[in-house]
């Protein structure tokens, strides 16, 4: 099916929305009144516009206060009506929308907005125009979809039809079967928003917090399937109203957009993109540096061991167990983000992918940047993406005893002698990467559209300067597992996403595995003794249990399902370490504590 994007979704200047909109991939506009008057080009250099970027203009919106008004109100109503539709004459668009009204002059007469809707159905197909009548939530008389379709109906004008609109739809909860009874030549445009549930009065959730299908909560796919089921044809048209995206760069925006499109279109069964490549283990977390005096230390005190160089670039590989961390001392890679500036930081994470190639197919039809590989001649082929945040997912296969096929990235390295001192850590649990404020829906959309991990709900954590908006995505058995954060922090550059990332490491019996660290000079986070004092009324402990927890500076959180105990290492750069217990089932993040290791945070670095 085309696809279609409302210019009021997208900031900039009309000239920039379009150049946008076309980037992105998108077939045609919606174009905003607003945006067309603001602008200085006639609507014939628009027109001209959009045909050279091969867009088309699929709806001119919208009209308002038409229908249902005493007859000298709709004279005035249709005299406006023919200016308007000359005007879309010169533009080249064929269809208008009418919102229906919110009048204080409109009455409760469905005859009388069927008759006056007809009236001004007539005049438009003089000038080979449709009229697309959508129901507004808020609408005055007419609020639901199947009210704008009786009255549609009756009357029974071919030059009209409905426009159905997702949010209005969804947002009053309106039961969809009614779609599927609207012939689908009668459904003249559909439009498609999201939404996350607010509890908020209707139009200012509309207006301000309408985002892209698949960021919100409401079933956007099941609307489309019952439009389509009814027999429409036309273009599914994005329409989002969001105070973030006018801010927000109108290519990236685009973007995200035609991103979130394509994954609505899959859910909805009308389009097939290469199949999700789920990643199944962290094969490796690259942190870069310009230099590795504080962070080799640091790793080696975590029971790290350099086991081996880079054949071609200055890459070494830690390893203890299963955990892999490569410190890239290439500071060239870096230096655009300028991260190197700050020590260390968390720039690539490697997953370890069932089918590296399908993950790289899959991304590129999601139009996430795939990146150009980095290899030197005779090394294994790296498929890479770029998250919204900037960092690298490479979709890898780490070579183990009797495996075929797929050349493992190892085999590039060479073995460094050493002598392995681990401390119990086993693998990675997560890795924490914070995302720039006005991107983390778009984040979210990524890791669960691209690279295949599904999204838990979000989580508002106190810090003393902001509050800390966490969401985490992960596979289905944990093994992969990424805590999306957003809040801007007093000191740290918001360009760069803000907070420092960090990296969790699995260790099956922590307070031993935190002892070895600090006899081997690892420099843990302090927590305050009022944590304990706190936890010490919410649970009860094993005798000792807790004052163990308090010499360590382990915090703890137990669920319905188990336990968590954690810790971290001071930061270095913009990176520091957790280390993680889970006992039992537990599945969280230990969202509880995080208030406590913020401030502790701030007040070590102050
Ligand atoms: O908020 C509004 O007024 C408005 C206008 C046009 C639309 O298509 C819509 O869904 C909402
Ligand atoms: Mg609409």
């Amino acid at each position: 099916m085309r696809t279609s994007i409302a210019t009021v979704s997208l900031s900039g200047t009309l000239t920039e929305k379009l150049a946008a909109a076309a980037r992105a991939g998108f077939d045609g506009v919606e174009i905003f009144e607003n945006d067309l008057t603001g602008s200085p080009l006639s609507p014939e250099e628009i027109r001209e516009r959009a045909a050279d970027l091969g867009l088309t203009i699929d709806l001119y919106q919208p009209m308002r206060d038409i229908e249902a008004v005493p007859a000298d109100e709709f004279a005035r109503n249709l005299r406006r009506a023919e200016h308007k539709f000359r005007l879309m004459r010169r533009l080249g668009a064929d269809t208008v929308l009418v919102c229906s009204s919110v009048s204080p002059y409109a009455v409760d007469d469905d005859t009388l907005a069927a008759g006056q809707l007809r009236r001004l159905a007539d005049l438009a197909q003089e000038s080979g125009i449709r009229v697309a009548y959508e129901a507004l939530a808020w609408g005055r008389h007419v609020s639901t979809y199947e009210h704008a379709w009786r009255i549609v109906e009756a009357a029974d004008h071919p030059a009209l039809g409905v426009c159905l609109d997702s949010f209005h739809i969804l947002a009053r909860g309106s039961d969809l079967s009614g779609i599927e009874d609207i012939p689908g030549g009668k459904i003249f445009f559909l439009q498609l928003a999201d939404a996350p549930q607010m509890a908020l009065d209707v139009l200012q959730w509309s207006r301000h917090h309408r985002c892209f299908p698949g960021q919100g909560d409401l079933d956007v796919a099941a609307l489309v399937r019952a439009a389509v089921r009814a027999g429409y044809d036309g273009p599914l048209s994005l329409e989002v109203f969001n105070d973030v995206f006018r801010q927000a760069d109108a290519g990236r925006t685009a973007i995200d957009a035609r991103r979130s499109l394509t994954l609505l279109q899959e859910s909805a069964g009308v389009t097939a993109p290469p199949a999700p490549v789920v990643p199944t283990g962290f094969a490796f977390v690259e942190i870069a540096t310009a230099d590795t005096a504080r962070i080799a230390p640091l790793l080696t005190a975590l029971g790290f061991s350099r086991t081996a160089r880079h054949s071609g670039k200055p890459v070494d590989l830690w390893e203890q167990g299963e955990a892999r961390i490569l410190l890239n001392t290439d500071t060239d890679t870096d230096t655009d983000t300028g991260s190197h500036r700050s020590g260390p930081s968390l720039t690539a994470v490697g997953l370890e992918s069932p089918d590296p190639a399908g993950a790289s197919a899959r991304a590129e039809s999601l139009l996430a940047p795939v990146l150009p590989r980095r290899r030197a001649p005779g090394d294994a082929p790296l498929d890479a993406v770029a998250a919204p945040d900037g960092t690298e997912f490479f979709f890898c296969v780490t070579e183990r005893p009797g495996d075929t096929g797929h050349p493992g990235w190892t085999g590039d390295f060479v073995p460094a002698p050493h002598t392995p001192a681990p401390i119990g850590i086993t693998r990675v649990d997560h890795v924490a990467l914070s995302q720039p404020w006005h991107h983390f829906d778009e984040a979210t959309l990524f890791h669960r559209g691209v690279l295949g991990l599904r999204p838990q709900a979000s989580v508002d954590l106190a810090d003393p300067y902001g509050l800390l908006r966490s969401r985490a995505v992960s596979n289905e058995d944990g093994t992969v597992r990424i805590a999306l954060g957003v809040g801007a922090s007093p000191g740290e550059d918001p360009a760069r996403g803000g907070r420092p990332q960090h990296v969790a490491l699995v260790t099956d019996d922590l307070v031993p595995t935190v002892r070895r660290a600090l006899a081997s000079g690892a420099r843990m986070l302090p927590v305050p003794a009022n944590y304990y004092d706190d936890l010490a009324a919410a649970h009860e402990f094993a005798p000792g249990e807790l004052e163990t927890y308090r010499e360590l500076g382990i915090l703890h959180d137990r669920d319905e399902k188990g336990e968590f105990r954690h810790c971290y290492t001071v930061t270095t750069g913009r990176v520091f370490f957790e280390l993680v217990e889970r006992v039992g089932g537990y599945d969280g993040y230990g969202a509880r504590n995080a208030p406590v290791r913020l401030a502790a945070q701030h007040a070590l670095a102050e």
